[in-house]
C-alpha cells in the first residue's frame, strides 16, 4: 500500500495541498484528474522523492520516505514524468536499457537484451531500435519512455499524462498493457489523464483534485458526477453511460 498521510505540499511560497490524505492499493490503477494546475503533477513528484512535502508524510508499505532512503524509495518506483528528457544520442534501444541502469554491471546478459526486446516488439518499436531518440516523434518517445519503465519492473508506476501524445490505438495499447502488468505484479498504479473516458474505462478509481484538493475518489460510476465536473472544469459536463453502463463524458458548448 502507498500512503500519503496529511501531506502539505508547496511550489515555492504558494501552497498547493493542504491535509491531503490518499491510499493506494497494490493491484490497482487510480487514475488522477482534474483542471490544469489542480496539483496533480505537484502530487505525483512527491510520491515518487522528488519533490519534498513541507508536512505530513508518504509510506510504501508502512515505510516511510526519508532524505536518507529517497535512492532506495525511487528504486522501487517506475516514473514517467510530462516530459521525459533524454541526451539525443541516445538510441531506442539504449534509452529501455536505461531503465535497468540499477541491475546491469558493465556486462550486458542476453536475456537482459532479449527483454529489452521484447517490450520494444510490445509497442511496435522494435524496427526503431537502433534510431537515436531526437528522430523520433513525441508518441514514439512516449512509447519507449513507457516502455524504460515497465524494464526497471518497478513496484509502482507513477505516469504523468502518458498517453498526452499517443493516436487513439497506441492510448489502448498502453493502457491495455498498464492493466494487464498492474493485474499479473499487484502493481501499485497512479496515472494522470486529461481524458476522463479513458480513465472511466482503464481505472478501477478515479481521484478528482481541484485546487489541491480531493474533491472526489471511488469507482469511475461514482467519482465522475456531472455536477462535481461542471463545477471543477467550469464548463457544463454530461455524463452519459456506454453500453457497459460505464460513465461516457461529455462537455457541452
Ligand atoms: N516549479 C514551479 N514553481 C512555482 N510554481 C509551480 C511550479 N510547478 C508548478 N507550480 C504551480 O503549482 C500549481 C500546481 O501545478 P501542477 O503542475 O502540480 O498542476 P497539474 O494539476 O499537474 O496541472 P496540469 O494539468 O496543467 O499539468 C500550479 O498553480 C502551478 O502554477
Amino acid at each position: 500500500m502507498l500512503r500519503a498521510e496529511s501531506l502539505t505540499l508547496r511550489q515555492g511560497s504558494q501552497v498547493i495541498s493542504r491535509s491531503l490524505s490518499l491510499d493506494f492499493a497494490r493491484g490497482g490503477i487510480t487514475a488522477l484528474v482534474g483542471p490544469n494546475g489542480a496539483g496533480k503533477t505537484t502530487l505525483l513528484r512527491a510520491l515518487q522523492g522528488g519533490h519534498r512535502p513541507s508536512g505530513g508524510r508518504i509510506t510504501l508499505d508502512g515505510l516511510a520516505l526519508t532524505d536518507a532512503g529517497r535512492r532506495r524509495w525511487q528504486a522501487r518506483i517506475g516514473y514517467m514524468p510530462q516530459e521525459s528528457r533524454a541526451s539525443d544520442g541516445v538510441t531506442v534501444l539504449e534509452a529501455v536499457l536505461l531503465g535497468r541502469a540499477g541491475t546491469l554491471a558493465f556486462h550486458l546478459p542476453d536475456a537482459e537484451l532479449r527483454a529489452a526486446a521484447t517490450l520494444l516488439q510490445e509497442f511496435g518499436l522494435l524496427e526503431l531500435a537502433g534510431r537515436s531518440l531526437a528522430t523520433l516523434s513525441g508518441g514514439q518517445r512516449q512509447l519507449v519512455f513507457f516502455a524504460q519503465c515497465l524494464a526497471r519492473e518497478p513496484e509502482v508506476m507513477l505516469l504523468d499524462e502518458p498517453v498526452s501524445a499517443l493516436d487513439l490505438r497506441h492510448q489502448q495499447t498502453m493502457m491495455r498493457a498498464l492493466r494487464r502488468l498492474t493485474d499479473a505484479r499487484q502493481l501499485i498504479s497512479v496515472v494522470v489523464l486529461h481524458d476522463l473516458n479513458l480513465a472511466a474505462r482503464y481505472a478501477d478509481r478515479i481521484a478528482v483534485l481541484a485546487e489541491g484538493r480531493l474533491r472526489a475518489i471511488g469507482p469511475p460510476r461514482e467519482a465522475l458526477s456531472a455536477p462535481l465536473l461542471s463545477e471543477i472544469y467550469g464548463v457544463t459536463v454530461r455524463v452519459l453511460r456506454d453500453a457497459d453502463n460505464m460513465p461516457l463524458v461529455q462537455s457541452l458548448v
